[in-house]
This record gives structure tokens, C-alpha cells and sequence, in this order.
């Protein structure tokens, strides 16, 4: 018995080998696409995203700087691709994710020290475990509120900060943060970014860090990731390696003024496109 063929039904093609980032890199990002409503937002979309730097997300309004963080924690389902975290998968690797909307973030039937502490009891942690992470978090973050309150209680700035100090708990790989200041008083932003800074400075936790402000942006990122308008791709990565800690005086730094510019003009380039 001969087999017939049909020569319009062709096999689909195999999917292109993985090609990892370079030494150092953390998050590897290949082949994504994501399309909504059947317009495409990202297609075939590279990316490596270095180990324990900040990167700053930046670019047009709509470009996908959201939705780019929110495929790579896993809260929003890829089309196509692959996002390897140091070769291994998502649920392999442990995340902590920071939403602009702290209000909306904290669980409010919870005392805001058990929503901080909630991660570490899914992880089944021991009291002494988890008594003895919330202790190294309040001297980290200099709290000075009540814990025991529920977050309805707080102000705005110590609701973002439980939610920061809830997201890294459980000593995450990588940290991601959607615009986590764009809430925040002026006073509360300064405070907060501080925080940030101290606690990567002591773990080296990889940030992925979405921002509206580019002086924000500027001054907390190692590398700065501008995006081009959609369908979304690299328009250019900026290194940016001022020492830290980056202090009120690093702001008038020719270094810090000329990577602040850079990233402007890329991004009106972009814009104008
Ligand atoms: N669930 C969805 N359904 C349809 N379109 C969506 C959905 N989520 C996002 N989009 C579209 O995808 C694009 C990117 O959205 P996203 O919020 O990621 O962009 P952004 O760069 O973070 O935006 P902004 O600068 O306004 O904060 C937008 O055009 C948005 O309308």
C-alpha cells in the first residue's frame, strides 16, 4: 500500500534552538510574541536581562513595558517563546512582584504583618523562621509604624512599603516592580527608592523595574531598557554605572545628566517615529 502525502499540509517547522545570553546574564527572553485583540505587541522578541542589576524599563505610552514584566513573573500568558531564569523555568524560580496599586495589593482581611509574612507561611516556614525574617525586614525598612494595624489603617507610602517588604520576604531571585512610586507622595517616593537601593545593595537582587519617570528611572537602574513603539523591540540599552549608594548629590553628576539625556532623545526619537 502506498501512503499519499498531501503536500500542503507541511510539517511545522521546529522551533529555533535556544540561544543563551551571555556570562552574567539572568533572564533569557526568546522568540516572544504576544499578540492582543490580533494585533501583535511583542513578535519574536529577544532579550537578556543581567543578574543582579536594576534595569529600567522604558518607552512610549502603550509600548508594553507593563505587560512585558507581567509575561516574564507569569501574570499574563505568552503567545510564543521562552523566558528561561538562569536555565530554569518559572516555577522554579522564586519571584517577588511590586504592583502600582498597593491599595489593591494587601489582602485586607490580614493584619498588614501577616500580609508581609504570608509568603513565608506558604513556604511553610517555622514561627522562629518567619519571626526572624520579619525582624531582619523592619530593621531593613526602618519601620516605624504599627504592623498589627490592617492596611486600610496606613497611610498610602506605608502600604507600598509593607507590599515592597511582603514581595521580598521570601528572599526573591528577581523582584519586579510596576511603576511602585507613580502612587506615592514626593516624601514617600524618596523614602522608598532609598529602600530599594539599600536592599539591593545588600542582596544583589535582579530588579525589573517599570517606570513613567525617567530621572527615577535613571537613577536607580544599572542598565536602562528603552522600547520602541509597538509592534515592541529594543530601541537601545544604556549602561548607566554611577557608584551607589546614588545620593540627592549624584542627580547633578555630568554622568548621571548625559544618561538622563541619552535616554530622553532615544525616547522622543522613538516617539516620533
Ligand atoms: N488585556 C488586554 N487586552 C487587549 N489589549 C491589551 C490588554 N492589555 C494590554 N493591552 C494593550 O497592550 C498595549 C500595551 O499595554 P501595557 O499596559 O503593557 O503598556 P505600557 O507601556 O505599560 O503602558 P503605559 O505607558 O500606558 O503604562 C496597550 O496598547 C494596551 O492597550
Amino acid at each position: 500500500m502506498s501512503v499519499v502525502l498531501n503536500p500542503l499540509i507541511a510539517p511545522d517547522p521546529p522551533p529555533p534552538a535556544f540561544v543563551p545570553g551571555p556570562v552574567g546574564t539572568h533572564i533569557t527572553i526568546r522568540n516572544l510574541t504576544k499578540y492582543f485583540a490580533g494585533a501583535p505587541l511583542y513578535e519574536d522578541f529577544n532579550l537578556n536581562i543581567p543578574k543582579n542589576k536594576i534595569v529600567s524599563v522604558f518607552g512610549p505610552n502603550g509600548c508594553g513595558k507593563s505587560t512585558l514584566i507581567n509575561m516574564i513573573a507569569g501574570l499574563i500568558p505568552i503567545d510564543r517563546g521562552e523566558i528561561l531564569f538562569d536555565g530554569k523555568s518559572l516555577s522554579e524560580t522564586k519571584i517577588g512582584y511590586v504592583f502600582q496599586n498597593y491599595r489593591e495589593a494587601l489582602f485586607p482581611w490580614m493584619r498588614t504583618i501577616d500580609n508581609i509574612a504570608y509568603p513565608l507561611k506558604l513556604e511553610g516556614k517555622s514561627k522562629a523562621e518567619v519571626a526572624q525574617r520579619m525582624e531582619e525586614l523592619i530593621v531593613s525598612f526602618d519601620v516605624n509604624f504599627d504592623l498589627k494595624r490592617y492596611p486600610y489603617e496606613l497611610s498610602g507610602g506605608q502600604q507600598q512599603t509593607a507590599s515592597i517588604m511582603r514581595a521580598l520576604a521570601p528572599k526573591p531571585e528577581v523582584l519586579f516592580l510596576d511603576e511602585p512610586f507613580s502612587a506615592l507622595d514626593f516624601e514617600m517616593t524618596l523614602f522608598i527608592r532609598e529602600k530599594l537601593q539599600d536592599v539591593f545593595m545588600q542582596t544583589g537582587t535582579t530588579m525589573l523595574l517599570v517606570s513613567h519617570d525617567l530621572e527615577e528611572a535613571v537613577y536607580l537602574a544599572d542598565q536602562i531598557l528603552l522600547l520602541t513603539k509597538r509592534p515592541t523591540s529594543v530601541a537601545e540599552i544604556l549602561n548607566y554605572d554611577d557608584p551607589r549608594p546614588r545620593t540627592i548629590e549624584t542627580l547633578s553628576q555630568p554622568s548621571f545628566i548625559e544618561a538622563k539625556k541619552l535616554s530622553l532623545e532615544i525616547f522622543q526619537r522613538e516617539v516620533r517615529k
